[in-house]
């Protein structure tokens, strides 16, 4: 044995007694020395350093690092952990004992004001081939495609490259329960696959502790565990690989006939994913190097795990999406509710695993598929907008339970995924989803703790003779599953169902906000619409005729006045014709007023579809009319005039067995005339026309104003 380097020769602390009262333990396979913050002096270190070094020790306060690793390695370790929390990659060190080269590994981390130098011997790898293999099968991890083939791949890789008598991947639920999702069996050791661990197996501080160190390591449970000296300095050494384990973790080891295990964490975007899991029936060393291999294995398929699932998220992100947007924008009109509901509700319960949906908007409620009554969403619409303020959604896989929803029958439904749809500042709609109940069973690995955060009662049966009561490390007859039935629960409301469903949410808040605007937008087009017919109407009123249907004289006589305005401008020439019916009173009073009043409508529909589309006809007062004649001398209103006696002559009304006739003045227009005046001129030459003997066209004579 070698002598070391040594300051002061005070007293030896490595005494028995010293060792039995050592609280921290490691596991014999290596040593730790415990160092301060800057890596120079040594605190304690374990009582086997000696012994695995090959050394006598002197007293740990007249020792330094440089002494124990030589000035260089403890120099490189100095620098290598500066501003760190553990060495990057592990530093090796040669020995000379007995004139035989020895290797070491040192590890270092940081735990609480000191540092761990942990110092592994390492064995010659032998049986062990690794470079080719290891590479080889992280190839074939990064190949996979679905997450079945790549947690089998990951633990058959695992334990045809180690030997371990059983590798499983155990998967983390919402609850912390772990259940074994892959295995490979290396024959001394029974299967674990779809059994499950309860929570209290996966405490919040060991969770923790893989978070910082995803590896653990056992060589062998019943290995004598190794102290530190001095006492009073003993280090903490949560995050060591070479921590001995503790008792609990022991026993529980031994009820599965597990000596060695290897375990390293899975670690997820959300915390832990899972853990694989390597047990040994027997003491199993696993030499640094493997245990490295391992770690590159459960790397790689932990990164192509999170890429699957991520891009298995995108896809059913991207249908839900689909679900609304494609039918909003192959339609045209927005739909209302009740319409988006009936054209999704089939698709959105395929896609949220439901078998109702429910839609409630303003106090209304729409349903499809299995849904409770109306009365009862009510309510619980009701409790959702006391207690639940934020945008996310609510959910509960358990509505007995809940105590929102336990006081409210809610009969088959056990499950509720419910969307806030922000519709307004005043008022939410929402979007409900039930789920019916599951009856799951579950085959756990061991008795459920009562510290378990499982609330519900299961119905349970054991399919192997009696297991134990109750208890944390209690398990049934040698590894024998006990099967729990749970009622009363729905599926659970995955965590990419809850962000499909606020996506679907915001989509479906656009699409009846669009709905809403639009029927707003249709009463607007109503009213516009009735004040337009409302214009229309008085318009007709007050520019028509009502018998007739042709302009009345206020607005013949607006037409004159324009004439009038444009003739003084440009000297345009038209005319008026003023016609008066021949003996209408006798029509009146030989057929009646009814006939009179046809004669007079079929007389003005005769005229007015006789003139051209520049000229006008308008009723004047009783059986007389005016023609506005534009673009038009004396010869063509004479001409026209007459045009208009002769057709009158031919009207034929029903009931009227003479023909009728007109007497007709014709006025042209001259500079200053008015409206009045030609009117007036137009006026004294139908009377003239009259007194001439009827059925005739007389002209105005020129006068001077
Ligand atoms: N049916 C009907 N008769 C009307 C209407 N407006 C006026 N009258 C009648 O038309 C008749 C006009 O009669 P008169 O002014 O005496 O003229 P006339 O009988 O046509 O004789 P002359 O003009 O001299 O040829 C009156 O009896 C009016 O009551 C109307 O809208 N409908």
């Amino acid at each position: 044995m070698t002598s070391l380097c040594a300051n002061n020769s005070s007293a030896n602390p490595f005494s028995t007694r010293a060792l039995a009262a050592q609280a921290a333990q490691i596991q014999p396979f290596g040593a730790v020395v415990a160092v301060d913050s800057a890596c120079r002096q040594v605190h304690s270190v374990s009582a086997n350093l000696g012994a695995l070094l090959d050394i006598a020790l002197p007293a740990p306060d007249t020792l330094s690092l440089a002494c124990l690793l030589g000035k260089r390695l403890s120099q490189r370790l100095r620098r290598a952990m500066q501003g760190r929390e553990h060495l990057p990659a592990p530093l090796t060190f040669v020995r000379q004992t007995h004139g035989r080269n020895k290797r070491y590994q040192v590890h270092a981390l940081r735990s609480g004001s000191q540092v761990l130098v942990e110092i592994e011997p390492l064995q010659p790898l032998g049986k062990w081939r690794l470079l080719g293999a290891v590479n080889e099968r992280l190839m074939q991890l990064a190949d996979a495609t679905h997450q079945e083939e790549l947690l089998d791949n990951l633990v058959k890789s695992i334990q045809e490259l180690t030997g371990y008598d059983r590798v499983v991947v155990c998967h983390f639920d919402s609850d912390w329960h772990g259940f074994i999702l892959a295995e490979a069996l290396g024959g001394r050791l029974p299967t674990l696959l779809g059994q499950r661990f309860p929570a209290s197996e996966f405490p919040v501080g060991l969770r923790h502790a893989y978070e910082r160190n995803p590896i653990r390591y056992i060589q062998d449970i019943e290995a004598p565990a190794v102290g530190f000296l001095p006492k009073p300095t003993a280090p903490s050494l949560e995050d060591s690989l070479l921590r001995a384990p503790a008792a609990d973790r022991v026993r529980y080891l031994q009820k599965l006939n597990v000596r060695g295990s290897l375990s390293l964490a899975m670690q997820g975007d959300a915390g832990l994913w899972g853990m694989v899991v390597c047990h040994a029936a027997t003491p199993y060393p696993t030499p640094p190097p493997v245990r490295d291999a391992v770690r590159a294995l459960v790397q790689m398929a932990t990164q192509r795990l999170l890429l699957l699932q991520a891009r298995q998220e995108a896809r059913y992100l991207q249908r839900v999406q689909d679900s609304l947007v494609l039918s909003s924008t192959t339609r045209k009109e927005p739909q209302s509710p009740a319409q988006l509901l009936k054209a999704q509700a089939e698709t959105w319960m395929a896609l949220f695993r439901a078998h109702g949906v429910a839609l409630w908007i303003d106090g209304n409620t729409y349903l499809a598929g299995s849904a409770p009554a109306p009365t009862m969403i009510s309510q619980l619409v009701k409790r959702l907008a006391r207690t639940h303020d934020h945008a996310g959604p609510w959910c509960s896989r358990e509505l007995a339970k809940n105590p929102l929803t336990s006081s409210l029958a809610m009969g088959e439904h056990c499950g509720l995924l419910a969307v806030p749809l922000p519709l307004n500042l005043e008022a939410r709609g929402w979007l409900l989803f039930f789920r019916p109940q599951q009856v799951e069973a579950l085959y756990w690995a061991m008795q459920l703790s009562p510290r378990d955060p499982k609330t519900h009662h299961p119905k349970t049966h054991h399919p192997h003779p009696s297991p134990s009561q109750p208890s944390v490390l209690t398990l049934p007859s040698p590894c024998a599953a006990w099967c729990e039935e749970v009622i009363g629960k729905s599926e659970a409301w995955q965590r990419v169902e809850r962000l499909a469903a606020m996506d679907l949410g915001e989509d479906l808040t656009l699409a009846i906000s669009a709905y809403e605007i639009s029927k707003l937008n249709g009463y607007l087009e109503q009213e516009r619409k009735a004040l337009a017919d409302a214009n229309q109407r008085l318009e007709q009123l007050a520019h028509f005729d009502p018998l007739t249907q042709v302009w009345n004289r206020y607005r013949i006589e607006q037409a004159i006045d324009a004439e009038l305005v444009a003739a003084k401008r440009y000297g345009a020439q038209f005319g008026l014709l003023l016609f008066d019916v021949d003996h209408f009173k006798e029509i009146n009073d030989t057929h009646g007023h009814a006939l009179g009043d046809d004669v007079l409508i079929a007389l003005a529909s005769l005229v007015e579809n006789s003139l051209r589309g520049c000229d006008h006809l308008g009723r004047w007062g009783g059986e007389e009319f005016v023609v506005l004649a534009k673009h038009a001398d004396i010869e063509a209103l004479i001409g026209l005039a007459e045009r208009l006696r002769e057709l009158i002559t031919t009207l034929n009304v029903e009931g009227l067995h003479k023909p009728l006739t007109v007497s007709i003045g014709v006025a042209e227009w001259q500079p200053d005339d008015s409206c009045k005046s030609m009117v007036a001129r137009a006026d004294k030459a139908m009377y003239r026309a009259k007194h001439e003997g009827r059925n005739r066209v007389e002209v105005a004579t020129r006068e001077v104003s």
